[in-house]
């Protein structure tokens, strides 16, 4: 396809779309870097034609686009599955697995052919999850089956945003060559806000700002473009008045040691091991980071401290000097814990505003049920004011962008001030500029100990200097699952 933009203006409720000239020569793949700002999904809207009826539509020409040759694979589209699967599913309260919901399941619906299921499988490291339920995925493995899902489609030219979000290092190195192979016959608008996620063989880059295209450049013109080390400055700002405001509010519990202590733990799925012999005690004061593959069990152990996993009470586990199953409530620990994930963000389904995402935190809900105190409101509005987002702080949840509801989500995990912040890779979906300000404030959180992290993410660039404690799942050849490796000072 030969698309051609042109003076093309285009706004969602949150967000908007300015284009003067743009021309995606047949055959040409694009690299899109966006430094502010969510355009994956209007791109994708205009691309597939869905501009005209879910928003006020758009000014300006797009030529030489075929809607029905697009397919998108975006973090909102995975939600959106998930939802639909969820909905009209009855496999778990009917005890099979509808074939429908299955990992092999989902991408077959696209093509009806067998050969070409497994080969996208095998190619991208599927095999062994093809029985899977498509909702029980870990977050890398559900990107995998999008992107699978969506090559199924047989369409021309693909719309890939933040198409590495989630994956572990090997996984994002097989994926590059992937989609380089990809290239040879298929045109791809590859979206990314990390610089090191530009693939290498992509021969046009197109940067965004603001939802602005600024310009269009080689990839050669890119690798010394100074756009990145502009915006570490900016970003360092927003952190300081994001950690004035913590500084202000601050208050938080005291517990005596450990705070959090896991015996021999295992986690199993019917014969299906994710780990076992797992030992770990999280002291006060010491912050953590949680290593290893996806799949491994990073976000089911980290659930076991939440305790919103259903093995958390057939497990050995101690917290905030309570032993779990003792007739605590579930309240009474979550109360000094914030959680960001990516199954939080899915759970959180309902339609509330922006404003009362932020003050659920102190009520640790899903939506407001209870009246707010005037002090709990002014610090959201100053949440809001810090994140840019006074605007939007009427509109629903769902009326908001992938990375503007993340940004809400941390919000809400922190305003509360909790003893333990768990954040289990709380980046996916923002910008440069949010990423930038959230791993600031959380640096600058952890030095001040004003919360204990505990701490996921795949990326050697997201490492926070703070943290020395590390638990690492490696592949146990004596079980089928995966066993931890704790490492750290004093930690022999
Ligand atoms: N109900 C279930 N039945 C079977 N397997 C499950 C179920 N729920 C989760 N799993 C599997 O448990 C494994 C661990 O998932 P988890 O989300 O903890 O991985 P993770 O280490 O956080 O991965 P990622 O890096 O991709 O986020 C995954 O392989 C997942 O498919």
């Amino acid at each position: 396809m030969d698309i051609r933009f042109s003076q093309l203006q285009c706004s969602s409720s949150s967000v908007s779309l300015c284009i003067d000239e743009w021309q995606i020569g047949a055959d040409q793949s694009w690299g899109v870097f966006t430094t502010e700002g969510d355009i994956g999904v209007l791109l994708g809207q205009l691309l597939t034609g869905q501009c005209l009826s879910k928003h006020t539509g758009y000014r300006g020409d797009i030529t030489g686009c075929v809607a029905a040759d697009v397919a998108v694979v975006s973090l909102l589209e995975q939600q959106a599955l998930l939802e639909e699967i969820l909905e009209f599913d009855d496999s778990e309260s009917l005890g099979y697995t509808d074939p429908k919901t299955t990992v092999f399941g989902v991408i077959y619906a696209q093509c009806h052919d067998n050969a070409l299921t497994h080969q996208l499988l095998q190619q991208l490291d599927l095999i062994h999850l093809s029985q899977s339920h498509f909702t029980h995925l870990s977050t890398g493995e559900g990107r995998r089956v999008m992107l699978a899902r969506a090559v199924a489609t047989q369409v021309p030219f693909l719309i890939l945003d933040e198409p590495y979000a989630g994956l572990d290092v090997g996984h994002r190195q097989t994926l590059t060559q992937y989609l380089q192979d990809l290239a040879q016959t298929k045109q791809m608008l590859v979206l990314v806000s990390r610089e090191e996620d530009m693939p290498d063989w992509i021969e046009h880059v197109a940067l965004f700002s603001q939802g602005k295209l600024d310009s269009v450049m080689t990839k050669s013109q890119w690798d010394s473009h100074p756009v990145v080390h502009q915006l570490t400055a900016q970003s360092g700002q927003q952190s300081e008045e994001l950690l004035a405001l913590i500084r202000r509010h601050r208050h938080s519990a005291h517990f005596s040691n450990p705070v959090f202590q896991l015996h021999n733990g295992r986690v199993a799925y019917a014969d299906k091991v994710i780990f076992s012999g797992v030992n770990w005690r999280i002291d006060n004061g010491v912050h953590w980071q949680v290593k290893g593959p996806n799949g491994c069990g990073k976000s089911t152990l980290l659930g076991l401290i939440f305790g919103d996993h259903p093995q958390c009470y057939s497990n050995d586990i101690d917290i905030f000097g309570k032993k779990r199953g003792s007739g605590e409530s579930i309240w009474e620990i979550k109360q000094h814990i914030g959680m960001v994930s990516s199954a939080l963000h899915m759970q959180y389904r309902v339609n509330c505003t922006a404003l009362d995402v932020i003050v659920s935190g102190f009520y640790d809900s899903i939506g407001l049920y209870q009246k707010p105190t005037q002090q709990q409101v002014a610090i959201a509005n100053e949440w809001l004011t810090i994140l840019h987002m006074s605007h939007l702080s009427k509109m629903t949840f769902k009326q908001l962008e992938y990375g503007q509801q993340r940004l809400l989500l941390i919000a809400r995990a922190i305003v509360k001030q909790p003893t333990l912040l768990i954040l289990d890779e709380p980046y996916q979906g923002l910008d440069y500029l949010g990423r930038r300000l959230i791993k600031n404030s959380l640096e600058l959180i952890a030095k001040e100990h004003l919360s204990q992290l505990l701490y996921v993410s795949h990326y050697q660039q997201d490492s926070l200097e703070s943290i020395e404690h590390y638990i690492e799942f490696v592949q146990d050849e004596n079980h089928q699952g995966y066993r931890a490796v704790v490492s750290g000072p004093c930690i022999s």
